[in-house]
Protein backbone atom coordinates (compact mmCIF):
# COMPACT_ATOMS: atom_id res chain seq x y z
CA UNK A 1 0.00 0.00 0.00
CA UNK A 2 1.34 3.70 -0.93
CA UNK A 3 1.69 6.06 1.96
CA UNK A 4 2.35 9.80 2.08
CA UNK A 5 6.38 9.01 1.36
CA UNK A 6 5.66 7.47 -2.10
CA UNK A 7 4.29 11.70 -3.15
CA UNK A 8 7.33 13.58 -2.17
CA UNK A 9 10.08 13.76 -5.16
CA UNK A 10 12.82 11.89 -5.19
CA UNK A 11 15.91 14.42 -3.77
CA UNK A 12 13.04 14.17 -0.66
CA UNK A 13 12.73 10.19 -0.87
CA UNK A 14 16.12 9.00 0.43
CA UNK A 15 15.77 9.54 4.60
CA UNK A 16 16.87 6.61 6.33
CA UNK A 17 13.52 6.57 8.27
CA UNK A 18 10.79 7.03 5.70
CA UNK A 19 12.71 7.56 2.02
CA UNK A 20 11.31 5.00 -0.59
CA UNK A 21 14.60 4.84 -2.37
CA UNK A 22 16.93 4.60 0.50
CA UNK A 23 17.59 0.89 -0.08
CA UNK A 24 19.10 0.27 3.60
CA UNK A 25 15.98 2.81 5.55
CA UNK A 26 12.82 1.98 6.95
CA UNK A 27 10.68 3.03 3.95
CA UNK A 28 7.67 3.79 6.41
CA UNK A 29 4.46 4.48 4.90
CA UNK A 30 2.26 6.82 6.56
CA UNK A 31 -2.00 6.91 6.29
CA UNK A 32 -5.03 8.11 7.71
CA UNK A 33 -7.01 5.71 9.39
CA UNK A 34 -9.86 7.28 10.31
CA UNK A 35 -8.91 11.20 11.75
CA UNK A 36 -5.72 9.84 13.08
CA UNK A 37 -2.82 8.44 11.01
CA UNK A 38 -1.38 5.39 11.19
CA UNK A 39 2.38 3.52 10.55
CA UNK A 40 2.97 0.03 11.01
CA UNK A 41 6.07 -1.40 11.03
CA UNK A 42 7.88 -5.14 11.80
CA UNK A 43 11.50 -4.89 13.55
CA UNK A 44 14.06 -6.87 12.40
CA UNK A 45 15.91 -9.41 15.49
CA UNK A 46 18.69 -7.31 14.47
CA UNK A 47 16.91 -4.49 15.94
CA UNK A 48 17.42 -5.64 19.49
CA UNK A 49 18.18 -3.81 22.72
CA UNK A 50 18.19 -6.50 24.92
CA UNK A 51 17.21 -9.90 23.72
CA UNK A 52 13.58 -9.72 23.06
CA UNK A 53 13.35 -6.50 22.89
CA UNK A 54 13.65 -3.73 20.60
CA UNK A 55 16.26 -0.86 20.54
CA UNK A 56 14.56 2.37 21.72
CA UNK A 57 16.75 4.53 18.92
CA UNK A 58 14.34 2.45 16.02
CA UNK A 59 11.70 3.34 17.72
CA UNK A 60 12.69 7.08 18.31
CA UNK A 61 13.63 6.68 14.78
CA UNK A 62 9.85 5.31 13.66
CA UNK A 63 8.00 7.64 15.71
CA UNK A 64 10.09 10.77 14.26
CA UNK A 65 9.30 9.90 10.56
CA UNK A 66 5.83 8.78 11.65
CA UNK A 67 5.36 12.11 12.71
CA UNK A 68 6.85 14.28 9.88
CA UNK A 69 4.34 11.88 7.79
CA UNK A 70 1.51 12.71 9.85
CA UNK A 71 2.02 16.61 9.47
CA UNK A 72 2.50 16.15 5.35
CA UNK A 73 -0.85 14.56 5.37
CA UNK A 74 -2.42 17.31 7.70
CA UNK A 75 -0.56 19.86 5.48
CA UNK A 76 -2.22 18.43 2.53
CA UNK A 77 -5.41 18.10 3.52
CA UNK A 78 -5.65 21.43 5.34
CA UNK A 79 -4.38 22.78 1.88
CA UNK A 80 -6.93 21.29 0.01
CA UNK A 81 -3.96 19.20 -2.10
CA UNK A 82 -4.91 15.97 -4.10
CA UNK A 83 -2.20 14.06 -4.04
CA UNK A 84 -0.63 13.08 -7.18
CA UNK A 85 2.94 12.34 -7.93
CA UNK A 86 5.61 14.20 -6.19
CA UNK A 87 3.15 16.80 -4.86
CA UNK A 88 2.99 16.24 -1.01
CA UNK A 89 3.95 19.02 1.37
CA UNK A 90 7.53 18.14 3.08
CA UNK A 91 8.12 18.61 6.53
CA UNK A 92 11.45 18.25 8.63
CA UNK A 93 11.35 17.58 12.02
CA UNK A 94 12.34 20.60 14.51
CA UNK A 95 11.39 18.60 17.82
CA UNK A 96 11.47 15.04 18.83
CA UNK A 97 10.30 13.85 22.29
CA UNK A 98 10.18 10.03 23.35
CA UNK A 99 8.74 8.43 26.61
CA UNK A 100 9.74 4.55 26.94
CA UNK A 101 6.95 3.38 28.96
CA UNK A 102 7.40 -0.24 28.66
CA UNK A 103 9.68 -2.58 26.63
CA UNK A 104 8.64 -3.21 23.37
CA UNK A 105 8.91 -6.89 22.34
CA UNK A 106 10.08 -8.08 19.29
CA UNK A 107 8.79 -10.39 16.88
CA UNK A 108 5.41 -8.49 16.19
CA UNK A 109 4.03 -5.94 14.46
CA UNK A 110 4.68 -2.55 15.90
CA UNK A 111 1.43 -0.24 15.29
CA UNK A 112 1.84 3.74 15.47
CA UNK A 113 -0.60 6.47 15.87
CA UNK A 114 -0.79 9.69 15.23
CA UNK A 115 -2.55 12.77 16.58
CA UNK A 116 -2.83 15.99 14.55
CA UNK A 117 -2.81 18.04 17.81
CA UNK A 118 -1.80 21.39 16.66
CA UNK A 119 -1.70 22.60 12.63
CA UNK A 120 -1.08 26.17 11.34
CA UNK A 121 0.54 27.16 7.80
CA UNK A 122 4.32 25.89 8.58
CA UNK A 123 3.84 23.94 11.77
CA UNK A 124 2.18 21.11 12.77
CA UNK A 125 2.10 19.21 16.14
CA UNK A 126 2.03 15.44 16.09
CA UNK A 127 1.19 13.21 19.31
CA UNK A 128 2.22 9.59 18.38
CA UNK A 129 1.58 6.11 20.55
CA UNK A 130 3.50 3.23 19.61
CA UNK A 131 1.58 -0.32 20.41
CA UNK A 132 3.18 -3.67 20.44
CA UNK A 133 0.66 -6.90 21.06
CA UNK A 134 -1.95 -4.16 21.99
CA UNK A 135 0.31 -2.71 24.35
CA UNK A 136 1.76 0.77 24.71
CA UNK A 137 4.72 1.24 24.69
CA UNK A 138 6.13 4.70 23.67
CA UNK A 139 4.73 7.88 23.42
CA UNK A 140 6.24 11.01 21.83
CA UNK A 141 5.21 14.41 20.12
CA UNK A 142 6.94 16.05 17.25
CA UNK A 143 7.09 19.29 16.03
CA UNK A 144 7.22 19.51 12.45
CA UNK A 145 8.00 22.65 10.04
CA UNK A 146 7.23 22.82 6.34
CA UNK A 147 10.15 23.44 3.83
CA UNK A 148 10.26 24.57 0.70
CA UNK A 149 11.40 22.40 -2.52
CA UNK A 150 15.01 23.77 -2.52
CA UNK A 151 15.86 23.15 1.52
CA UNK A 152 19.15 21.67 2.15
CA UNK A 153 20.54 22.93 -1.39
CA UNK A 154 23.61 24.81 -1.25
CA UNK A 155 22.41 28.65 -1.40
CA UNK A 156 24.45 28.93 -4.89
CA UNK A 157 23.24 25.69 -6.73
CA UNK A 158 21.87 27.13 -9.11
CA UNK A 159 24.91 28.69 -10.74
CA UNK A 160 27.05 26.12 -10.65
C1 LIG B 1 18.55 17.58 7.10
C2 LIG B 1 17.08 17.40 6.80
C3 LIG B 1 16.78 16.66 5.53
C4 LIG B 1 15.30 16.50 5.26
C5 LIG B 1 14.98 16.93 3.83
C6 LIG B 1 13.51 17.21 3.64
C7 LIG B 1 12.79 15.94 3.48
C8 LIG B 1 11.33 16.09 3.53
C9 LIG B 1 10.65 14.82 3.25
C10 LIG B 1 11.21 13.69 4.02
C11 LIG B 1 10.91 13.79 5.47
C12 LIG B 1 12.03 13.25 6.22
C13 LIG B 1 12.17 13.92 7.52
C14 LIG B 1 12.54 12.93 8.54
C15 LIG B 1 12.72 13.57 9.84
C16 LIG B 1 14.12 14.04 10.01
O1 LIG B 1 14.94 13.32 10.49
S1 LIG B 1 14.50 15.63 9.49
C17 LIG B 1 16.20 15.82 10.08
C18 LIG B 1 16.27 16.43 11.43
N1 LIG B 1 15.80 17.80 11.41
C19 LIG B 1 16.60 18.79 10.97
O2 LIG B 1 17.73 18.63 10.58
C20 LIG B 1 15.98 20.15 10.99
C21 LIG B 1 17.01 21.22 11.35
N2 LIG B 1 16.33 22.45 11.66
C22 LIG B 1 15.99 23.33 10.68
O3 LIG B 1 16.30 23.18 9.50
C23 LIG B 1 15.19 24.53 11.11
O4 LIG B 1 15.41 24.76 12.47
C24 LIG B 1 13.66 24.33 10.86
C25 LIG B 1 13.11 23.11 11.59
C26 LIG B 1 13.39 24.19 9.34
C27 LIG B 1 12.91 25.53 11.40
O5 LIG B 1 13.58 26.67 10.95
P1 LIG B 1 12.79 27.95 10.46
O6 LIG B 1 12.10 27.66 9.18
O7 LIG B 1 13.71 29.12 10.46
O8 LIG B 1 11.73 27.99 11.57
P2 LIG B 1 11.07 29.17 12.37
O9 LIG B 1 10.41 30.12 11.39
O10 LIG B 1 11.99 29.72 13.39
O11 LIG B 1 9.98 28.30 13.14
C28 LIG B 1 8.82 27.78 12.52
C29 LIG B 1 7.92 27.30 13.65
O12 LIG B 1 8.49 26.11 14.22
C30 LIG B 1 8.76 26.31 15.61
N3 LIG B 1 10.02 25.66 15.93
C31 LIG B 1 11.19 25.73 15.26
N4 LIG B 1 12.11 24.98 15.87
C32 LIG B 1 11.52 24.44 16.97
C33 LIG B 1 11.97 23.57 17.99
N5 LIG B 1 13.21 23.08 18.01
N6 LIG B 1 11.09 23.21 18.94
C34 LIG B 1 9.82 23.68 18.92
N7 LIG B 1 9.34 24.50 17.96
C35 LIG B 1 10.18 24.88 17.00
C36 LIG B 1 8.85 27.82 15.79
O13 LIG B 1 8.54 28.20 17.11
C37 LIG B 1 7.81 28.30 14.79
O14 LIG B 1 6.54 28.13 15.33
P3 LIG B 1 5.40 29.25 15.17
O15 LIG B 1 6.00 30.51 15.70
O16 LIG B 1 5.13 29.34 13.68
O17 LIG B 1 4.25 28.75 15.96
Amino acid sequence: MKGIQDYYPDHFAQCYGCGRLNEHGHQIKTNWNGAETITKFVPKTYHTAIPGFVYGGLLASLIDCHGTGSAALALAKAKNIVLDKSNAPRCVTASLQVKYLKPTPIGSEIEIKGIISEITERKVKVSCELFADDMLCVTGEVIAVLVPDNFGKPKNANLQ
